[in-house]
């Protein structure tokens, strides 16, 4: 069976929601919500096809788009890629120009509608920003929680409280004042022992690879119910995660860096290499700051994992002031 290449597109509106459209009950997967898009033809890039279907389908046009996430998925009748896309600016106004009914929903809403089996991790990758905050380990708490406040002004929507020289005491104390700061403003993932979860009812859990390595031994993905992500850095701890059924990974290190100065770098291609083959999104840590989103965006990657590169005033080595 030859692999039905498609383009879809994961529309955002200026208030931050989102497109979706009913798919027709006499086509595959009818009757089930889908990002707008359709079949790329022969000789036609992803994006060229996506702005073909949007104009045919929602009579708009894009003016902007970037890479978000390829799904390679099989159906008992089917074999799709799906190669999706954001759409950040377009003009016109959609409307269902083959009569399929739209709704515009907001990213946390999107589990709440029936879509394909294939979507999952489109989902996720929709709800998803484009930088994962990582907390620098050097501050005290004062200065990390007035740090968190100016990540929060400038953006950052996803963090991961990070802090391997506090004690597991200083730790969940830590912990328990960036889950109230960040409140309704940024999701925050915690590390550390699974069993603590039970205490920060809010939070999602970063595993480190090896929590991975010790979990994937029980042989089943792990059904957590709020954000669950993993470390990896080679293809064996990609495959643990995705047989655990995480929804993001970050791999690392792509470039060489200055909390981790041993680790031997990935470096592009073999990181853009690693992420062709895996479905769930990607965060590409290690060196890598702002300056980076539109690399990584192209390597398909979701976005860039960073500690000093997304920092509030930390400076470039180059001499760039970071600006978001
Ligand atoms: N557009 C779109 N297709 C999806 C999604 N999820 C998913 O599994 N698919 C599958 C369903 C179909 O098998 C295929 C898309 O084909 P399509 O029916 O939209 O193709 P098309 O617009 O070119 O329409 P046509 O050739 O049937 O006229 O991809 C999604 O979110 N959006
Ligand atoms: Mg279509």
């Amino acid at each position: 069976m030859k692999r039905v290449h498609v383009a879809a597109g994961v529309i955002r509106g200026a208030d931050g929601r989102v497109l979706i459209a009913k798919r027709p009950l006499d086509k595959h997967q009818g009757g089930l919500w889908e990002f707008p898009g359709g079949k790329v033809e022969d000789g036609e890039s992803a994006e060229a096809a996506l702005e073909r279907e949007l104009a045919e389908e929602l009579g708009i046009a894009v003016t902007r788009s970037r890479p978000l996430i390829q799904v390679r998925h099989d159906y008992p009748d089917k074999q799709v890629l799906l190669d999706v896309r954001e759409v950040l600016a377009f003009t016109g106004e959609p409307h269902g120009a083959e009569g399929q009914p739209l709704a515009w929903v907001a990213p946390e809403a999107l589990p709440d509608y029936r879509f394909p089996a294939a979507n999952r991790p489109i989902i996720t990758a929709a709800r998803l920003p484009d930088r994962y905050l990582i907390t620098p380990d050097e501050h005290s708490a004062d200065e990390l929680l007035r740090g968190l406040s100016s990540a929060l002004q400038q953006g950052i929507r996803l963090i991961q409280l990070r802090a391997p020289s506090l004690s597991d005491r200083a730790y969940r104390t830590l912990a328990a004042d960036v889950i109230e700061l960040c409140k309704g403003r940024a999701e925050v993932l915690l590390k550390g022992p699974l069993e603590w979860a039970a205490d920060f009812p809010e939070a999602g859990w970063h595993l480190s690879a090896a929590q991975l390595r010790q979990l994937a031994a029980s042989g089943r993905p792990i059904a957590f119910g709020r954000w669950l992500a993993a470390s990896c850095h080679d293809a064996l701890e990609m495959s643990l995660a995705a047989s655990l059924e995480v929804d993001f990974i970050v791999l690392s290190p792509v470039q060489a860096t200055v909390s981790h100065p041993d680790a031997v770098p990935l470096g592009w291609p073999r990181a853009a290499e690693l992420l062709a083959g895996f479905t769930q999104p990607v965060y590409l840590l290690g060196g890598l700051g702002m300056a980076d989103l539109a690399q990584a965006s192209d390597s398909g990657a979701q976005g860039v994992a960073a500690i000093r590169g997304l920092w509030p005033g930390w400076v470039d080595p180059s001499g760039a002031t970071r600006t978001i």
